[in-house]
């Protein structure tokens, strides 16, 4: 579990100036509670970014490599990335799901 805070960001706003950059989670599965700032985007198959807009009481869960690898990319894991141009403060908690690290991680078989 990680608390993130992101401040308000101030100055010239570029895509260049981000919360936390693009990435993929590389565990199982997160599930992540976020306040109602808008920061969180996450990249569809176009290659377009689609804002994460928070809804009250709900959490957003993204899938991670682990889940990817597992599911031979049946399953594709989550690109997203966190950029706060709110001008306000933002606060965030992931919470991350896989395995120990010494599992060897292989493609399930499928019956
Ligand atoms: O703060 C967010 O909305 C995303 C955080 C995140 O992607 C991470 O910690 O892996
Ligand atoms: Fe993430």
């Amino acid at each position: 579990m990680r608390l993130l805070y992101y401040p308000p960001q101030a100055g010239m706003l570029d895509d260049r100036v981000l919360g936390i950059g693009a990435h993929t989670d590389y565990e199982c599965f997160t599930i992540l509670w976020q306040d109602e700032v808008q920061a969180l985007q996450v990249l569809n198959a176009s290659g377009k970014w689609i804002d994460a807009v928070p809804i009250p009481g709900t959490f957003v869960v993204n899938l991670g490599d682990q889940f990817a690898r597992w599911t031979n990319d049946v399953f594709k894991s989550t690109v997203h990335r966190a950029v706060n141009r709110s001008g306000t403060e933002r606060y965030s908690i992931p919470l991350f799901f896989g395995t120990d690290y010494n599992v060897k991680l292989e493609v399930c078989a499928v019956a």
